[in-house]
């Protein structure tokens, strides 16, 4: 369980985060929304201790702040926005990258049968298994988004950070990955926060969401209680939510 309480990020004089509080339970999916700027990122960087922060953030009862990189790694894994891969790494090279917190400690002896099942397997459910010995920086942008999720799955970590991992992925894929978040919360009750742009597949996703506006939370829980116009309206600031929120409504029936 994560345990976020008064947690507030400054950059230099810009109040970036403000006294955020919230609880994420171990089988819970929760997906931020909030407009550009306002957050998101860095809420996902500082639980993982990336960011200077005041306040606090207890994973399983332990300050973040306390645990060991390695540990951590264990507990939460970030995908980034952004990822850099270098030239001559295959799918399965990135992939077992995220095993390697799984290594002994002191010299890294290579990995083992374990880690190449493990990866397989996330391969092969992710879809990706005929890309297996592909190199990654020849891959499509979405290809290259399931690739850095394996990796992050392959730390088998107990809570996910998602930062827009439908970004490139065609509708197939997206529903795909829906599934597949869902499917691995249900198998591993692991938690998963995620930031999504796409609204509709943030509640396709989530049990409850959380909106962000200008660093302090504006409303968390399920759609049925916080999806509101007006509250759509002042965290994105648009009079056009009512027709946005009228469109969702089909997508979810079509869904069901
Ligand atoms: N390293 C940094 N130094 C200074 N300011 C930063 C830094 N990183 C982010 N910011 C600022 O913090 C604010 C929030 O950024 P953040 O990336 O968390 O927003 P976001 O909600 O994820 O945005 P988006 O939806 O556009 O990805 C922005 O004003 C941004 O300019």
């Amino acid at each position: 369980m994560i345990d976020i309480q008064g947690v507030s990020v400054r950059y230099g004089n810009h109040q970036i985060l403000d006294d955020i509080s919230f609880q994420l339970d171990d089988d819970e999916i929760v997906c931020v929304l909030g407009p550009n700027g306002s957050g998101k990122t860095t809420l996902l960087k500082t639980i993982l201790n990336l960011v200077p922060f005041s306040g606090e953030i207890l994973i399983n009862g332990q300050s973040v702040k306390k645990y060991p990189r390695k540990t951590l790694a264990k507990e939460v894994a970030l995908l980034s926005q952004h990822q850099v891969v270098q030239r001559g790494y295959t799918v399965q090279d990135i992939v077992l990258m995220g095993r390697f917190r799984y290594q002994q400690t002191g010299l890294f002896n290579g990995y083992s049968k374990v880690d190449f099942d493990y990866v397989d397997t996330l391969l092969a459910d992710l879809g990706l298994w005929e890309l297996k010995e592909q190199e990654v920086v020849k891959l499509s942008g979405g290809q290259k988004q399931l690739v850095f999720l394996a990796k992050i799955m392959a730390q088998n970590p107990r809570l996910l950070l998602l930062d827009e991992p439908s970004n490139h992925l065609d509708i197939k894929y997206q529903l795909e990955m829906i599934a597949f978040l869902k499917q691995w919360r249900d198998q591993r009750e692991s938690g998963i926060l995620g930031v999504f742009h796409d609204v509709n597949l943030a509640l396709h996703l989530s049990d409850h969401l959380l909106m962000l506006k200008e660093g302090r939370i504006l409303a968390k829980g399920s759609f049925s209680e916080i999806g509101t116009i007006t509250n759509f309206q002042t965290l994105y600031e648009t009079q056009l939510v009512e027709y946005y929120l009228a469109s969702l409504e089909k997508w979810q029936q079509l869904l069901k």
